[in-house]
């Protein structure tokens, strides 16, 4: 059932059918806009078509007739509204960079993606407005397991753009029974917090196949929010952002939930598995090793002060048994550990 809303029908386009492009393509066209999913594999959107089903990604998910299958770049995007870009995000400039020179003026670009480029450090609504030049652009992120809203459970989102109005009609195009979609102008925290929460899922989903007790849970989930918005706000965030859905809300859900690929990858090494096997076990995108490299990276050309970022890094970069950074994590210099820093975290 759609709710109600004033925004006119419009024309969308989600690149990318996975699990998570999937979701947010049929929320809109619950909604009544009429929505084309593009995808890359024949057999997926056949599949689409003949079941109304993406049985790869979200199976027993009853996809909408207002959502239909594209395999063309072209034709997906050259009459959009919205295109909103939900591909991993080590192809996310390729695929932008393909679909550029079809897209319409009017397009508002909004990105589902929660990962950093590697060398740039560009976030994706970064990439979007260095490719798409004059394109309003937004992105969503925050405490959103898709199979979770496949699965019609009650879930809430942020929208984060500079433009109010693209803000608001994000809201109304996405809103329904059991999605909720929240609006905040600090597009670089939101974004930033998605992609930073991605490595400390990876730290919890290996501390507890290491057998860790609720309170160690706390701690680590805490002291993670704490390093992750003292990272993002000497970047330019807003501190108020990390405590909203796109911070802790997301942080608090990728921590705690096997439905997570980040958690699982973490889990698996925990259990004694090797970086490509968990990688390879999963068999999706877990973006938060890579994003571990590229943050270890940048707080350290920085000076800023990650010991749960350093010490994930030793254990999957520099084969560091985890015994022994846990014993160093807790063995640290007290001085720095203080509750809070400056700005407020
Ligand atoms: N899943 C979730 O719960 C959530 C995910 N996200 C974020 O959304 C982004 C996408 O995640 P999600 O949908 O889950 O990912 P999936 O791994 O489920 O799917 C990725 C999709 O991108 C396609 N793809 C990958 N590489 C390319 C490429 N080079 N060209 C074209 N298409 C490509 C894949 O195609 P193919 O099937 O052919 O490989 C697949 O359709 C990630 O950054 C993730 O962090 C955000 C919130 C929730
Ligand atoms: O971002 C997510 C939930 O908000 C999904 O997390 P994973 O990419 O770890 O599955």
């Amino acid at each position: 059932m759609s709710q109600s809303n004033s925004l006119a029908s419009c024309k969308v386009t989600v690149l990318g059918g996975g699990s998570f492009g999937t979701a947010i393509a049929n929320i809109a066209a619950i909604n009544n806009h009429q929505v084309k999913l593009w995808m890359r594999s024949e057999k997926q959107a056949q599949d689409i078509i003949d079941n109304r089903e993406n049985s790869r990604y979200l199976p027993g998910y009853q996809l909408h007739e207002q959502l239909q299958p594209s395999l063309d770049l072209k034709d997906a995007v050259s009459d959009a509204d919205y295109v909103y870009v939900a591909v991993p995000s080590k192809a996310f400039r390729s695929v932008v960079e393909e679909m550029v020179p079809f897209l319409p003026k009017k397009a508002r670009l909004i990105s589902l993606t929660k990962g950093i480029e590697p060398h740039s450090f560009k976030l994706m609504s970064q990439l979007l407005q260095e490719l798409a030049v004059g394109h309003e652009v937004g992105v969503i992120s925050g405490p959103n397991l898709a199979k979770e809203i496949a699965d019609d459970q009650i879930t809430a989102t942020v929208i984060a753009s500079y433009s109010q109005e693209l803000r608001r009609d994000v809201q109304e195009m996405l809103s329904f029974h059991s999605f909720r979609v929240y609006g905040n102008p600090d597009i670089y925290g939101v974004e930033m917090a998605g992609a930073l929460k991605n490595i400390y899922a990876i730290v919890t989903g290996m501390a507890v196949a290491l057998g860790m007790a609720e309170n160690t849970r706390a701690a680590i989930i805490t002291r993670s929010l704490a390093e992750m918005s003292r990272f993002a706000v000497r970047l330019g965030a807003n501190p108020m952002t990390f405590l909203g859905l796109a911070g802790v809300g997301d942080l608090i859900v990728t921590c705690s939930s096997k439905l997570s690929r980040n958690y699982r990858v973490g889990y698996y090494i925990g259990e004694g598995q090797t970086l490509k096997q968990a990688i390879k076990h999963i068999g999706e995108t877990a973006e938060g090793i890579n994003t571990l490299r590229m943050v270890y990276e940048k707080s350290k050309e920085l000076d800023i002060y990650m010991p749960l970022v350093n010490g994930l890094y030793k254990i999957i970069y520099q084969d560091c048994p985890v015994e022994q950074v846990a014993k160093m994590l807790m063995s640290g210099d007290l001085a720095q550990d203080v509750e809070f820093m400056s700005a407020g975290v």
